[in-house]
């Protein structure tokens, strides 16, 4: 099976271009892959297929192997390699994901993308909620959907903010029985956070698109920062804009393949 390594922000996934590839079992494979020392290594699986809806279709696995709706890095990726590699002329086209379809605007430096601007859609937020977690502490947060599950959780410091321990508990918590990612999210300013994620499915990783989307959403909701804002997080910075007519969130990031192989695990 010939695959493609790809990473938005260190947020790293394993492409199986499926115009040309068969995958058998996608929630087999994406453990297999995903497994940093027997495996390929990654954040988890992306296929990219046809689509009757839109121009591509993406499905993404996590590195547990279970199914996620959307991909905020991934999809950047996505777009990098169907423009790089011929499958399309376009520079603006559509996605089909489980969370509905999603328009991708490639951003290019000498004729290759660098960077993609994703409209993210809407999101959904709901009330801020307590959670009690052990030992006998309840940790505050807002659950928001990208189209897939995040819980925000406001920090002083995103270093020293438990997220080893609030993140996997959190993720598996019967609040969530759909499981959740969880962002730790602190306020630089109104124009800037600072961001560390704990996936669900993949644990802790360098990025999360849907993520910043999903702080971003709960920082204007709650009146703490502005429409346009820069989320650092540990593998670089999106821009994430929330366009209030629309209603919609736009994310821009930067894209990178990093190398092609060949597997026979398949
Ligand atoms: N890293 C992604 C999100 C991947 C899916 C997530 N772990 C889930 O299960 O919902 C992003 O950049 O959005």
């Amino acid at each position: 099976m010939r695959f493609t390594k790809m990473e938005g922000l260190g947020n790293d996934y394993v492409y199986v271009n499926c115009f040309r590839e068969k995958v058998y079992d996608p929630e087999i494979l994406a453990r297999l892959v995903s497994d940093r020392h027997r495996g390929i290594g990654g954040d988890g699986l992306i296929l990219i297929g046809p689509s009757a809806r839109a121009d591509f279709n993406m499905d993404i696995y996590n590195a547990d192997g279970s199914r996620a709706e959307m991909c905020g890095n991934g999809i950047r990726c996505l777009g990098k390699y169907v423009y790089d590699h011929g499958m399309t002329e376009k520079t603006e086209f559509t996605v089909e994901t489980q969370a509905g379809i999603k328009r991708l605007r490639c951003i290019l430096q000498d004729g290759r993308v660098v960077a993609v601007c994703v409209d993210m859609g809407r999101p959904d937020i709901g009330a801020a909620v307590e959670m009690a977690v052990l030992p006998d502490e309840t940790v505050d947060f807002v659950r928001v959907s990208m189209g897939n599950p995040h819980a925000v959780v406001w920090v002083d410091d995103i270093y020293v903010c438990q997220m080893e321990t609030l993140g996997p508990e959190m993720e598996v918590h019967p609040m969530f029985p759909n499981r959740t990612n969880v962002e730790f999210v602190q306020i630089v300013d109104e124009d800037h956070m600072r961001m560390r994620v704990w996936e669900r499915g993949s644990g802790e990783t360098f990025a999360c698109g849907t993520g910043a989307c999903a702080a971003v959403a709960a920082g204007i909701a709650a009146g703490r920062t502005r429409d346009s804002v820069k989320v650092s997080l540990l593998g670089g910075t999106l821009d994430i804009d929330y366009d209030r007519q629309n209603e919609t969130m736009y994310m821009t990031g930067p894209a990178r393949e990093v190398f092609e192989g060949w597997t026979d695990i398949y």
